[in-house]
């Protein structure tokens, strides 16, 4: 093994910045920077400089996604900060009244809320300490989740490090298969004979609770982080300042949010994308409609399994009987 020089040294380093740079750039802005070829040839100087120099090589570094082991099985582990399930609003009426209860629960005061997609796919936690990546999971039931740490790893619109060194920082958000993979691995998998996914989300967590990461590695998964779950030190004082710093951050962030003043704006939205949801490249099972400061988050509190101050807008089911492929594409 040849001595690592101080110029090896900036090298690596260098190359390590531009590569993470062209990943935020492609997989978190979706506006690539280069092509493909010139990517694929900075990858290979870094993994050819660490193949000479291991002792260069950090957990952080692009070439550290896919790790080598097949685990067992997954490891329980505990959420800090429960993982709530959403409480479901299938019309006007559902929505009027969940305004109702806020107001209600928060007399004489001013309430905005800000509405999200419904992303469907699978309800991960992100565990990072200063601001390294250090543990993924699985909602699980809530309480307990499963580490799926080496497989998030892999899902390249995760970043291994933070734009700022957050001391501790742990967020939420939906790890989900875009459209057009999930057809191309549907058309292969009919191709091999294997069985077929029904949907996305199907797809999604199948591929997250693979025992080997290069299988996830190969399923092209997405996501977008929507919560913070526990932080250590002051933080941003309402839902749509939390979005804006996760997207600081580095963190992929759904750009389709709004902040409604009231509940008729809310419906208005929500009416918009049920119209629209098709022309999405992901799929969406209707919005969430939040209240956007997070002190009066705090005042309202949550039932054993619902958060009071959140509810999800479910879009009615597909009328017309169709295959998977035509509600996908259509
Ligand atoms: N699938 C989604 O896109 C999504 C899911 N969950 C939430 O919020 C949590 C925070 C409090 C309970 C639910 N937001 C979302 N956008």
């Amino acid at each position: 093994m040849s001595e690592v020089t101080p110029e090896i040294k900036a090298r690596v380093e260098e190359l390590r910045r531009e590569i993470d740079h062209h990943n935020y750039l492609y997989y978190v802005l979706d506006k690539p920077g280069i092509t493909d070829a010139q990517y694929d040839q900075l990858m290979q100087q870094l993994i050819q400089l660490e193949a000479a120099h291991p002792e260069l090589i950090t957990p952080d570094s692009p070439t550290q996604r896919v790790g080598g082991q097949v685990q067992q099985g997954f490891q329980a582990v505990p959420h800090r900060v429960p993982m709530l399930s959403l409480g479901n609003a299938f019309g006007e009426a559902d929505l009027r009244e969940f305004d109702r209860r806020v107001r209600t629960n928060l007399p004489g005061e001013e309430v905005e809320y800000v509405v999200e997609l419904k992303i469907d796919g699978l309800a991960v936690s992100l565990w990072y300490e200063n601001g390294l990546l250090v543990r993924g999971a699985t909602r699980g039931n809530g309480e307990y989740g499963e580490d799926i740490t080496a497989n998030l790893r892999t899902v390249k619109a995760i970043p291994l490090r933070l734009k700022e060194d957050v001391p501790f920082l742990e967020v939420r958000g939906e790890a989900y298969m875009p459209k057009d993979s999930f057809v191309r691995l549907n058309e292969a998998r009919e191709e091999a004979g294997e069985p077929l996914f029904a949907n996305p989300r199907n797809a999604a967590a199948g591929s997250l609770r693979q025992l080997d990461p290069g299988v996830t590695a190969s399923r092209n998964l997405s996501i977008f982080m929507y919560a913070i779950g526990h932080l250590e030190g002051p933080g941003p004082r309402s839902h749509a300042a939390a979005l804006a710093w996760l997207k600081q951050l580095g963190f992929r962030v759904n750009q389709h949010y709004k902040v409604c003043q009231d509940i008729s704006q809310v419906i208005d939205y929500c009416a918009k994308w049920h119209e629209k949801r098709f022309d999405l490249p992901y799929a969406i099972d209707g919005l969430v409609i939040k209240v956007n400061s997070l002190d009066q988050q705090q005042r309202l509190g949550a039932t054993l399994k619902s958060p009071r101050w959140a509810i999800a807008y479910k879009f009615p089911a597909e009328q017309a009987v169709s295959t998977i492929k035509d509600i996908i594409l259509r």
